[in-house]
């Protein structure tokens, strides 16, 4: 018998499952569990087969969470699966909803199949030996939370399985029963349906069949109602597993896309709305591995189930026009990251020091005063010169500010101009924007890499030598330093004059763009104070506070460039 103490403190915050308030639910769920005794502080908990289960891995949960942060364990699937070379199924579709998902996902490569949008032309399995071994060096080694099984081309493999969960069991196992590829090939012979039956099903947490696949389980039944998915799910729960999700997306004349899960005693209809799409190849394999995903992260089996449904008819409606393949059936993007590159046939180039030689930075109230939209303004900067645009419109509302974005990203992408947002990295993403400038008390710039992506331009203000170093180690790519002159456009903004710009010019390995009160009339001694930076200048009323936003950035550039010959 094994027991683990946990304060209730611990097991409320990190440990759900455990927690004494659902431990009688969580026994119900997980059969093979039993709740000893569960008194204030204390819970005790034992394996009806006396071998160390969800314990284990919660005992070595509880080490993490209270030792110090860098041995925090992230939660583990382990999908035993096929691959499918044409990366929409298989192993690479686990992987894929996994890294989507936020959880590692190791594999165990139980065949390889040659397969593309057409169907499957080739099946060759490895060989059971070594299965065993792949499956050893993952579970003795890297405590996989959760194991999901695919594709299992043997009964011999599904034993193998088998033996090593009792060796080194997780937390749960899910059971995608592939049998048939949704192109109609067959994955697993009709030899292995009785070892499903009666080994691998009342192993599982869950099972999550298809209506082919169902109907294969049941011995050939007719499935075609709901009210038929209801008792396929009540059926195939009598084989044993804790769990039933029969998925009725091939559900004939149905809108919605209907699935029914069963929990032993509840039945649950989920609904949601049929995406026409040819791209559902690895629906199945993605639904399961996120159920898998959803499980190691510490949810319930039914909050997993519905999260892994949203998830993949979020993915699917993302990619319901891209093309990838010939065939009847492609693949979906797990990422929702293609179709970026691909509608605006747009690739964000690598950023360069040179694009701040002229920095554009709006205004809406100038805008305003002078009557132009805040698209007008940026057509104007860009035409007349500027390398670089940046939207500072403090005042306006998120959906307005998310429009203009949108309109001005056109212009600018059509002339070659990065894009940036000031403040709001939120509306920065919603835009697909070119980067972001932020100052000392927005958003950290690790904070910032993190959600834009390693491509994205990151710029910082920074008035101080110490400050500019502090911006290199962060990862931002360049710095805005002033107020060089007093100016009028910012607040009680403290002016560090040319002495200060120097400075900080000096300290930085990143390229400086000067800002503050500069114009036609002095840029030209920002541009000569002798040292390699600045890069360039940064204008906001030089530019917009004007009546002809053409006329002054042209002059503007044609002084930049004067300067920038006579430095040479
Ligand atoms: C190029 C450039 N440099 C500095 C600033 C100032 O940014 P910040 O300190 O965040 O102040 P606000 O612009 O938000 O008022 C800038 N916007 N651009
Ligand atoms: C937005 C901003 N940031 C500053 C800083 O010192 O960081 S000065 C400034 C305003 C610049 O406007 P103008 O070109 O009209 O002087
Ligand atoms: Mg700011």
């Amino acid at each position: 018998m094994v027991m683990i103490y946990c304060s209730s403190q611990l097991l409320s915050t990190s440990f759900p499952l455990l927690n004494p308030k659902t431990l009688k639910f969580d026994a119900k769920y997980s059969k093979n569990w039993l709740p000893l005794q569960s008194t204030e502080g204390l819970v005790k908990g034992f394996h009806q087969t006396g071998v160390l289960n969800l314990n284990a891995m919660q005992e070595d949960k509880a080490s993490a969470v209270t030792s110090d942060g860098s041995k925090l364990r992230v939660p583990h699937v382990l999908t035993v699966a096929g691959s499918d070379s044409g990366a929409g199924a298989g192993i690479q579709a686990d992987l894929k909803t996994c890294a989507a998902r936020g959880v590692y996902c190791s594999t165990v490569i139980t065949a390889v199949t040659a397969q593309n949008t057409i169907g499957v032309q080739g099946v060759e399995a490895v060989p059971e030996d070594f299965v065993a071994e792949q499956l050893k060096s993952v579970l003795s080694d890297m405590r996989a939370d959760v194991v999901k099984t695919g594709m299992l081309p043997s009964t011999s493999i599904v034993k193998i399985l088998l033996q090593c969960l009792k060796e080194f069991p997780v937390q749960a196992l899910v059971v995608d029963p592939v049998m048939v590829s949704t192109s109609g090939d067959v994955l697993a012979g009709p030899s292995i349906l009785a070892t499903f039956r009666e080994e691998l099903l009342p192993m599982a947490d869950i099972v999550t069949p298809n209506l082919r696949e169902a109907s294969v389980l049941l011995g050939g039944v007719q499935l075609e109602t709901v009210a038929n998915m209801r008792s396929a799910a009540k059926s195939i729960h009598d084989m044993g597993p804790r769990n039933v999700l029969v998925k009725g997306g091939d559900l004939p004349a149905s809108l919605d896309a209907i699935d029914i899960f069963f929990d032993g005693q509840d039945f649950y209809e989920l609904r949601s709305s049929r995406v026409k799409t040819r791209n559902t190849h690895g629906t199945g394999c993605t639904l399961a591995s996120c159920i898998a995903a959803e499980l190691a992260k510490g949810h319930p089996m039914l909050t997993a189930v519905k999260v892994a449904k949203r998830y993949v008819e979020t993915a699917l409606d993302y990619s319901k026009d891209i093309v990838i393949g010939t065939g009847l059936q492609g693949p979906f993007d797990h990422l929702s990251k293609l179709k970026r590159n691909v509608h605006n046939a747009y690739v964000q180039r690598a950023f360069d020091s040179g694009d701040l030689f002229l920095y554009a930075v709006t205004d809406s109230g100038m805008n305003k005063k002078w009557g132009r939209s805040i698209t007008d303004a940026v057509k104007a900067a860009v035409e007349g010169g500027a390398t670089i645009v940046q939207l500072r419109e403090k005042d306006a509302e998120t959906r307005d500010f998310l429009e203009a974005a949108k309109a001005c990203l056109e212009i600018c992408r059509s002339k070659g101009v990065p894009l940036l947002i000031n403040d709001r990295v939120d509306v920065a993403l919603a835009c697909d924007a070119d980067g972001v400038h932020v100052g000392q008390s927005d958003m950290p710039t690790n904070v910032i890499r993190s959600l834009l992506g390693p491509e994205k331009i990151i710029g910082v203000s920074y008035k101080t030598p110490q400050q500019a170093h502090q911006a290199w180690i962060h990862g931002a790519d360049y710095i805005g330093s002033g107020g060089v002159y007093p100016t009028n456009t910012k607040a009680n903004n403290r002016s560090i004059g040319l002495d200060g710009l120097k400075t900080v010019c000096l300290a930085s390995k990143l390229p400086v763009v000067a800002i503050g009160g500069i114009g036609l009339s002095n840029a030209r001694s920002v541009m000569e104070i002798g040292v390699p930076n600045p890069k360039g200048v940064a204008v906001v009323s030089a530019l917009f506070d004007r009546e002809c936003v053409l006329t002054e950035t042209k002059k503007l550039y044609a002084v930049l460039m004067e300067a920038a010959s006579r430095v040479k």
